[in-house]
């Protein structure tokens, strides 16, 4: 049996803050992005990248427009170490990107760390060390005080080297991590922060970076916010701060705790490409950055080529990306069902006349704005209705079928799609609609059509198969198809009917005829019923329809 949550787990204490002013402010601007891809996304793979995945990955996130890329953990290993030399001995970080490594505050890793960063133009050193009750009790066996002195050591220890990276011309930004930060009591996490902020003296002019870890995702993300802006309200000299997120997605909210610590006061936030990272990952930069652009703010950081990053991030890493996945998952722009579909179609068609603003319903954003396909928007399965049909025929075959016709075609459509069981492409709906009105010869096909006439009245000369027997036909009246439907009712021994609508269609080349013509009949017993006829002779065409409607009367 399973045991009383209430005897096992305890809520977490939300922070006083009475007068919150988070909830009604707004994102106005693109944080300062950092990707800890190489680094956090890293640390969490069975198999960590090699060093030329990790290039590969460094180029593609520079690509994206990342100015801050945390590229590892150089005193972990050999391959980190290398890494970092291989990035700046080859030359291969821009001018305008800053490279960031991280450290525990311990004195041989912070060497090595140092070692690692020789001759680069811009880094960022960041230092971390645990703080939250249990980190103290369990993982140091420390006090709090105690836990202050690991943090002020470390801080000292970076400090006494950095000459040797700034006198050889590099600059160096620090930063520091009250790691577990959303598990510990905020004072204590400001008087920590302080203390490293005592060593590292940031000015205005020379801020340092307090990034405030929601390590392991323990609160609803609202009370994140608060523990921000209460760092934020609270923090000495906060002016000399830059406030950076990094949240991890423990209880699923990731992407809501960034974007309400942005809305509490944070000016950066941490993360990795589509998620990655410890346990359930890492913040889903793509995600805000999207969240972001899709209320019309630029992010600062380009995906116009998702498929590509896709591609990358999987290669690399050999993670996949769900297809359910915000943004960049397979099906997140996708509709299957009838009344999405519809609802689609005529969006993008609405969109199509104004280009203005995107408004077109059950999409956030233009898929062309992240390098899809309107192909991959409606797709058909028995969940389909007439008009994802009816786009799949007219988007991959030019067939423009007549709004009521639809009507007609999409259940029998749906009933053949349902038999089968999966999704059909559009070349098979293609043939279900050849199958059903174009290749219906039965009991009526036509062998040979001639008519000719003036001022309105015309006589036509046919042969057909009726019932696999070849007759001969005529017929009178005021075009060649008001003829032919004379011809066939009174020599051919059709039923009486009329026809009531009447389309054609060119066909773009590749498709075999070049016309397609679409008639409506209705029969003396008020039938309505679509045909259609396919010829590289647009009369032929519309006679064929007609033949088609008629034998579909049965
Ligand atoms: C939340 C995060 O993502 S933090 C980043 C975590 N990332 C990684 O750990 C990946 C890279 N790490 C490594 O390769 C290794 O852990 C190393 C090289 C850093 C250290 O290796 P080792 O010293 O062999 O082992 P290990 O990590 O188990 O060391 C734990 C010790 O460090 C101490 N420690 C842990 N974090 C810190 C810290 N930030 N500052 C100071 N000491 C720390 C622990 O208290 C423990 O001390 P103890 O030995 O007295 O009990
Ligand atoms: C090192 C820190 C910033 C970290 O990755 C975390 O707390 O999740
Ligand atoms: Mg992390």
């Amino acid at each position: 049996m399973l045991t009383s949550p209430a005897t096992k787990y305890q809520r977490f204490d939300p922070v006083k803050l009475p007068n919150r002013r988070w909830p009604s402010q707004t994102i106005e601007k693109a944080p300062i992005w950092c990707s800890v891809d190489l680094r956090d996304g890293n640390q969490a793979l069975a198999v960590p990248m090699n060093v030329s995945q990790k290039l590969d990955m460094f180029d593609a996130l520079v690509k994206c427009g990342f100015k801050e890329i945390e590229v590892g953990f150089p005193s972990a290993s050999n391959t980190e170490f290398s890494f970092n030399r291989r990035l700046i001995e080859e030359k291969r970080i821009p001018d305008d990107v800053t490279i960031q490594v991280l450290v525990q505050a311990r004195e041989d890793l912070i060497e090595k760390t140092v070692q690692s960063l020789i001759g680069a133009k811009q880094v960022v050193i960041h230092m971390y060390n645990s703080t939250s009750p249990a980190q103290r009790k369990y993982v140091f066996g420390k006090s709090k005080e105690e836990i202050i002195a690991v943090a002020k050591n470390g801080a000292k220890l970076i400090k006494d080297r950095l000459h040797r990276l700034t006198e050889s011309g590099t600059k160096v930004t620090l930063q520091y991590s009250p790691e577990s930060f959303s598990a510990t009591e905020v004072e204590f996490a400001k008087e920590i922060s302080e203390a490293v902020m005592e060593v590292w003296q940031p000015t205005p002019e020379n801020k340092m970076i307090l990034n405030l870890p929601d390590t392991v995702e323990v609160c609803m993300p609202n009370v994140y916010a608060d523990q921000i802006e209460w760092i934020c309200t609270n923090i000495k000299n906060r002016e000399s701060l830059i406030i950076s997120l990094h949240t991890h997605n423990d209880r699923g909210t990731g992407t809501a705790a960034t974007e309400l610590g942005l809305l509490a006061g944070a000016d950066r936030v941490e993360g990795t490409l589509f998620g990655n990272g410890e346990r359930t990952g890492n913040l889903d930069i793509v995600q805000v950055a999207m969240n972001l652009y899709m209320h019309g703010t630029d992010p600062k950081l380009d995906f116009s080529n998702m498929n590509g990053l896709i591609e990358m991030y999987e290669r690399t890493t050999g993670m996949t990306v769900p297809p359910r996945h915000p943004y960049s998952g397979e099906l997140v722009f996708t509709a299957f069902s009838g009344s999405h579909q519809d609802a689609i179609k005529k969006g993008l068609n609405g969109y199509d006349d104004h280009k203005t603003i995107w408004d077109v319903p059950y999409l956030t954003i233009d898929p062309h704005d992240i390098g899809r396909e309107y192909h991959e928007v409606i797709r058909v399965n028995s969940q389909s209705g007439k008009g994802g049909v009816a786009y799949l025929l007219e988007s991959e075959f030019g067939i423009e079928l007549p709004k009521d016709m639809q009507r007609e075609f999409g259940p029998i459509a749906n009933d053949i799609v349902d038999s089968l069981g999966r999704e059909v492409s559009g070349a098979e709906l293609k043939q279900m609609f050849w199958k059903e009105y174009i290749e219906r010869e039965t009991p009526f096909s036509l062998h040979h059509f001639h008519a000719d006439g003036v001022d309105g009245v015309f006589t036509c000369r046919c042969s057909m198969v009726k019932d696999d027997r070849e007759i001969g036909i005529t017929g009178e009246g005021n075009g060649p198809i008001a003829a032919f439907v004379d011809a066939l009712i009174k020599d051919a021994g059709a039923p009486k009917f009329e026809v009531v609508s009447y389309r054609e269609q060119s066909l773009s080349s590749g498709t075999g005829a070049s016309a397609l013509a679409y008639i409506q009949i209705k029969t003396g017993n008020g039938k309505l019923v679509w045909g259609a006829g396919v010829d590289t002779n647009i009369e032929l065409a519309s006679i064929k329809a007609v033949v088609s409607a008629v034998n579909r009367t049965k």
